[in-house]
């Protein structure tokens, strides 16, 4: 996990711990077994540490929280073994020296990195803080102020950004086109450069932890604490660090360690360590299917685009931003020429907030081909259609592309609800077709779901993941059932938002319930900001709107939202919908005429309005919500509880702290689940959101968690 050589009487301790030098025990330990040899051997001067590999270590081993290897030689002590080392320690960085790895960093007596490398302090994504040391050491070599900014925001700086602020003794120019052995050598050879340089100076001032630190006022911790409470709602590590970050300022360095340590002790065991933890992993398991080999996926060079609309547009930043050429169709010049003006626009703004250069944008612009003939893409590896949401529509454009594109294209449909089966069935290569679908704005939302038909092929799904990932996105591999997985999710959760109001409550009671409980937004609000249309546009093709064509044995609870559309209430488009809104605000206010019209409909479907507690709002639509969940790991559509929660946290708002539904669920009982559910059907036996999943039955009476249980089932079916 670590090798040791000398290279000009100097000892060089290289961490091998691939693919991101995470500081596991063995890590740990061969730094010591290095620092221990270095210190005995008389012919060594100073010391180098340094990643192998493409990175300096990205931080401590998250594994090992869980497992509780971490407190076992645990890494603030490595770090203050280091720091007292009495022969100079460089620090060579490049890739991403984060958390515990830039903790390593501020315990060494100089620190180079690379100008292509970044640093950061992210615990706090994990609900945590930095932990070794690090809320104790950074503040001291770089100021309370910009360290508390560092520690409590969790983003990385790049490597020149952290030079200026004080955290870097030198950088070393490697340019974006150096290979990563390049970049090492380089870094290496500068960092023995500086260590032969300063091999007899005194480390006076250069052990971190000895320097003063400059106090603020109360005033810096109140202003950053309101901010944090802002930007990072509900989150509770942040406001934590920022109480560690204080103590650097009140208390000598050891007691600081100690209130960072008990602060820390305390976070680590909490729920919201647990769930940003689980995210972590889940996020990165979104590739592993059973049953996939990624490697099969063939390369995707070339790509075409149907419909210029704001999806269609939305779409095609995504690959030309990473320099993969788009052929954009629309059928008609005005719509076509709207599209590109929505991906220039898109660009200069970039521009103006400074996150890209003009070179880099006109670079972008330049992968973009518009046009108006379909014979334009009978190259392209892949096409996504983005049409409008119409069945016989996107079977005409598919069979269309079937006809024009190479027989290897991949045909691609981004659609939110319909049957990739049947567009597939207008193809003569329906192992070839698979459903991509984006969230909007597309070009914003990192979520993907990927919707494979009965005949797409291991092949396709391969490509399209992999294609996923090198835009930027986070694919979720998922089955083909109406809605998919998050919108079949949000279909029984927005029923019960609705039933709620047929009963009693306002739309102003349901989303402050689902505010409180940490989702940006509540659903009515959402629905408002994404335009109540839409909801109608797929219940009328459900052919629920019509009361004759209805199940007479299924409540209907969207006679309200039907009106709001019938009252052109579109919502924030219109200036109205659930609430009312001030031109151009997106905030909504209580609107009477809607409150009005909600107690006349529940009087007209024969409800007499109670008093609802919020704890019955927070169940039941979260419920209803978790038990569709469950419905979709039973039968085979969502592949792992935790491809679930990444899409309900990326896609639908959830919040993370809370790990996404399924991860809640395990957090709150599967018992206690299940008997709500069955008492919330008895109330309401014409509501089949309330049949529990029978998953979610056998878990329960077993008194399982369901994380556990797939994970063995998910072991039993790779040994098969
Ligand atoms: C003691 C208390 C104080 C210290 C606390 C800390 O340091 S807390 C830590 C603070 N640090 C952070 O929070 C940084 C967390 N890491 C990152 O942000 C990114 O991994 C990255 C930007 C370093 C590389 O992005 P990228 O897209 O190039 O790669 P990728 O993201 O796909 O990862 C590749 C593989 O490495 C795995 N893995 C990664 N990191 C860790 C880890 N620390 N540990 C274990 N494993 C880790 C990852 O699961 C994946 O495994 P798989 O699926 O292949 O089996």
């Amino acid at each position: 996990m670590t090798s040791y050589k000398t290279i000009k009487d100097v000892a060089v301790i290289t961490i091998e711990n691939p693919p991101v030098n995470a500081l596991s025990l063995a890590v740990r330990e061969g730094i010591l077994d290095g620092l221990s040899r270095a210190s005995k051997d008389d012919t060594v001067c100073a010391i180098v540490i340094i990643g192998g590999g493409r990175t300096f270590p990205a931080g401590a081993d998250i594994s090992e929280f869980a497992n509780g290897k971490a407190f076992t030689k645990p890494l603030p002590q490595i770090i203050e073994k280091i720091e007292s080392t009495q022969k100079p320690i460089v620090c060579a960085i490049h890739g991403t020296a984060f958390g515990g790895g830039l903790e390593v960093a501020l315990g060494c007596h100089y620190r180079i990195a690379s100008t292509r490398s970044k640093v950061g302090l992210p615990e706090v994504n994990l609900g945590i803080l930095p932990g070794a040391g690090g809320t104790q050491r950074l503040p001291r070599l770089i100021g309370v102020w910009l360290a508390a900014e560092m520690i409590c925001s969790g983003k990385p700086i790049e490597a020149v950004d952290a030079d200026a602020k004080g955290i870097l003794d030198d950088l070393v120019e490697i340019s974006s086109l150096e290979s990563v052995q390049t970049e090492y050598d380089k870094l290496l050879d500068a960092a023995i450069t500086l260590a032969l340089r300063v091999k007899n100076h005194s480390l006076e001032g250069k052990r971190v932890s000895q320097l003063k630190v400059e106090p603020v006022s109360d005033f810096f911790y109140e202003q950053l604490a309101l901010q944090i409470s802002k930007n990072a709602r509900g989150m509770n590590a942040p406001l934590q660090a920022l109480k560690a970050v204080k103590a650097s300022a009140m208390f000598p360095f050891k007691e600081g360690m100690q209130r960072e340590q008990q602060i820390l002790g305390r976070l680590f065991v909490s729920s919201q360590a647990k769930a940003l933890q689980h995210i972590f992993f889940a996020e990165r398991q979104t590739m592993k299917i059973p049953g996939i080999d990624m490697k099969k996926g063939v390369p995707i060079k070339f790509v075409g685009v149907i419909g210029a609309g704001m999806m269609g547009s939305g779409i095609a930043i995504n690959f030309i931003k990473k320099g993969i050429p788009v052929v954009l169709i629309d059928a008609e010049q005005e719509f076509l020429d709207r599209g590109v003006k929505a991906i220039e626009d898109y660009f200069k703004g970039r521009v103006k907030k400074g996150k890209t250069t003009r070179f880099l944008a006109d670079r972008s612009l330049g992968y973009l081909r518009p046009s108006l003939h379909y014979e334009d893409l009978s190259n392209v590896d892949l096409v996504i259609e983005a049409v409008f949401e119409n069945l016989d529509v996107k079977k005409s454009v598919l069979k269309h592309l079937d006809e024009i594109c190479k027989p290897q294209t991949i045909l691609c449909t981004n659609t939110s609800t319909l049957d990739i089966d049947q567009i597939a069935s207008a193809t003569n290569r329906p192992d070839r077709v698979i459903g991509t679908h984006f969230f909007s704005p597309a070009n914003v939302m990192r979520l993907m779901e990927n919707v494979a038909g009965s005949k797409t092929s291991e092949r396709t799904i391969a490509s399209v993941m992999q294609i996923s990932k090198t835009i930027s996105k986070i694919p979720v591999l998922v089955g083909n059932c109406f809605g998919f997985i998050g919108n079949r999710m949000l279909f029984p959760y927005n029923n019960q938002a609705n039933a709620l109001l047929q009963e009693g409550a306002f739309p102003h009671d349901v989303d402050k319930v689902l505010y409180d409980f940490g989702f940006p937004m509540g659903l009515f609000q959402m629905s408002d900001l994404a335009g109540n249309d839409i909801g109608l546009h797929i219940r009328k093709a459900q052919g629920i709107v019509d009361p004759s064509q209805r199940d007479p044995n299924e409540r209907y609870v969207s006679t309200t939202a039907d009106k709001l559309c019938e009252m052109k209430r579109f919502g924030v488009k219109s200036s109205k919908g659930w609430y009312s809104y001030a031109k151009g605000s997106r905030k909504g206010r209580p609107d009477k005429e809607v409150m009005d019209l909600i107690v006349e409909n529940s009087k007209a479907e024969g409800f007499v309005r109670r008093n609802i507690s919020a704890k019955e709002i927070e169940e039941r639509c979260l419920y209803a919500l978790i038990n569709e969940g469950f419905k979709c790991l039973e039968e085979g559509m969502a592949y792992k509880p935790g491809d679930i929660d990444i899409i309900w946290i990326y896609g639908y708002g959830f919040p993370p702290q809370k790990g996404g539904p399924m991860h809640y669920a395990d957090a709150v009982g599967l018992k206690k689940i299940y008997d709500s559910i069955l008492q919330y059907g008895k109330a309401d036996p014409k509501t089949s959101a309330w049949k529990p999943s029978k998953l979610l039955e056998q878990l329960a009476s077993s008194g399982k968690k369901l994380a556990k249980y797939w994970t063995k089932k998910l072991k039993a079916q790779s040994n098969l």
